[in-house]
């Protein structure tokens, strides 16, 4: 049994408006592709209706290899801005007058005439009244930043004597380690460290900033957030979608490159930090880089005791019938590309020594919900008539990012009647209750953040190393193992049955999901 009770805020609050972008011209690199047509020209769309940014001297200049006119593309753009779950309301009128800023310039990106060619369009671009603020924005698969950063270098076009020029970097920056390290030299050589923005997007989910908040702005909650308190951490990322039309970039990418090496590892720096002494970018980043460099790094051996790959089969979502990840179009028949993952992190630090963060994401699973469960100790003794060890649950408080973002805090409560008896309750907060209106969705932060030169909700160059310290031995361990029996779960479930084993022994089995 279940009741659950609602918080609002103490007084009303409305959401305060957005801040306006700086005039500018944006050049997507990987323009074809499922990212801007599902995240970047919804949010630049939905920037342009709530008037942050103004129609004269603002264009998006999209390229990639296929062959498309500037009409073919606006009209992709429209299709896909008209269905988005992420756009706010659309309109024609508003399109109207928004597509006029869209251009599209095809080419391979390497090919070095193509640089050349691309600062003619730019140019011509700037003589039609466009600004000559330049923001690149390398939306493809990790491969290819490194010519996209020396073709911009070598033209000309990462230096700008009439404007600025900053680039925003996809994540996963790099492949590894080495790669990482590697890209951050080369980002160096051709731009300054304040003009480069790495994104995860997770960092401008409303939700995911309410971790430091819930945290660090309740006296309640710091001091049983460690592991006195706390039995383990549970932190899932689950998509009912499939590759889509991502096969290139997903074959050389899978899920824990894709996911868990940046996203989730925010998810986990998030919940674990200390408190920052200043909420400036540079605080908190050290502090989240404190986290990543206490992750215990694992050995083979621990590669496979404390993770779990898998890859989806054909089966059933939302009633339809869905191919499995090895029928998908461009993906190998025989692919050992993992579609879901699930770890087990350790932080050695001196709060979370022995609690093991539970980490998971795959696709074509039940239900889309990325969630933070933070599971507390049991009581020690069982003190009520009629109620067992079994039935008093732990305290759970789960912090809820998408969707129905909120959180939500488990406890016990007596059940009404003579007998003294526990039963499970729990206490919701819904941003949608209570604050209503429409936060803006993470892209929109981010672009407009981008635009406005603000880096704090961007990732540092040395966060991202550190998080391939952890990546990186865990890929390379994969490497040497057999490959598991792909497929090994059908789409629409809960994943592979294995990736329970992982979690028996603390929580005995994942929380559903859905
Ligand atoms: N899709 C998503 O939901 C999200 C994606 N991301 C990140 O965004 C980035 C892009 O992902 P996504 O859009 O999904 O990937 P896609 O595979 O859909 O798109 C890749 C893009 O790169 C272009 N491209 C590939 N090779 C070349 C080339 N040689 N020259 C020119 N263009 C090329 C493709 O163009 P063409 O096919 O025309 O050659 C296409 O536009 C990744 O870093 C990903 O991690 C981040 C958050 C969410
Ligand atoms: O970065 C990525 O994120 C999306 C999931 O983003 P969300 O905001 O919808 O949670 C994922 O589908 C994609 O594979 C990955 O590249």
């Amino acid at each position: 049994m279940s009741t659950v009770v609602q918080a609002t805020p103490t007084r009303s609050i409305a959401i305060p408006p957005m801040p306006k972008a700086e005039p500018c011209t944006i050049v997507i690199f990987g323009a074809s592709g499922d990212l801007t047509k599902r995240k970047l020209i919804p949010a630049l769309y939905d920037l342009a209706c709530i008037g942050c940014i103004s129609g004269q001297q603002f264009d998006v200049l999209g390229t990639g290899r296929t062959e498309m006119t500037t009409d073919e593309f606006r009209k992709a753009m429209r299709d896909a801005a008209s269905t988005s779950k992420d756009a706010r309301k659309f309109s024609d009128w508003n399109w109207e007058e928004f597509e006029k800023r869209l251009h599209y310039f095809p080419g391979d990106i390497n090919n070095d005439g193509f640089y050349h060619a691309l600062k003619d369009q730019l140019s011509e671009i700037e003589k039609n009244g466009g600004s000559s603020n330049h923001l690149f924005y390398v939306s493809t698969q990790a491969s290819l930043a490194p010519p996209i950063v020396q073709g911009l270098g070598k033209c000309g076009l990462s230096k700008n004597e009439k404007g600025w020029t900053r680039i925003v970097l996809e994540k996963p920056f790099g492949r590894d380690l080495e790669s990482a390290k590697a890209l951050n030299r080369e980002v160096l050589q051709v731009f300054d460290e304040k003009d480069v923005y790495r994104i995860d997007h997770y960092l401008g989910k409303e939700t995911v900033q309410n971790i430091l908040v819930f945290r660090f702005g309740n006296s309640l909650f710091e001091p049983i957030w460690n592991r006195n308190y706390i039995n383990s951490v549970e932190i899932t990322a689950a998509e009912t979608l499939g590759v889509e039309q991502r096969a290139a970039f997903y074959e050389e990418t899978g899920a824990l490159r894709d996911m868990v090496a940046n996203h989730l590892l925010q998810l986990v720096t998030l919940t674990a930090m200390e408190p920052p002494v200043a909420f400036d970018a540079d605080s908190v980043r050290e502090q989240k880089v404190q986290v990543l460099r206490a992750i215990h790094h694992m050995t083979p051996e621990q590669v496979c005791e404390r993770t779990v790959r898998g890859q989806y089969g054909p089966g059933k979502i939302n009633g339809k019938d869905v191919p499995g990840y090895r029928e998908e179009p461009g993906v190998k028949p025989d692919s050992r590309t993992e579609t879901y993952v699930a770890v087990e992190f350790r932080i050695d630090n001196w709060r979370w020594a022995g609690v093991p963060f539970y980490v998971r994401s795959g696709k074509r699973l039940a239900k889309s919900e990325t969630e933070i469960k933070i599971h507390f100790k049991r009581t020690p003794q069982a003190l009520f008539a009629k109620t067992s060890d079994d039935d008093i649950e732990a305290n759970v408080i789960t912090l809820r990012v998408q969707p129905n973002e909120g959180i939500t805090m488990s406890f016990a409560a007596k059940q009404p009647g003579a007998q003294m008896k526990a039963v499970p309750v729990k206490m919701d907060f819904s941003y949608q209750t209570a604050f209503g209106g429409q936060a803006p969705v993470a892209y929109e932060t981010l672009l407009l953040d981008a635009m406005r030169g603000d880096p704090t909700l961007f990732t540092r160059g040395d966060e991202a190393e550190n998080q391939w310290r952890i990546i990186t031995p865990i890929e390379d361990a994969w490497l040497q193992l057999p490959v598991p029996k792909f497929p090994n779960y059908a789409a629409g479930s809960d994943g592979p049955e294995e990736a329970n084993t992982l979690i028996a022994e603390e929580c005995k089995k994942w929380s559903p999901i859905g």
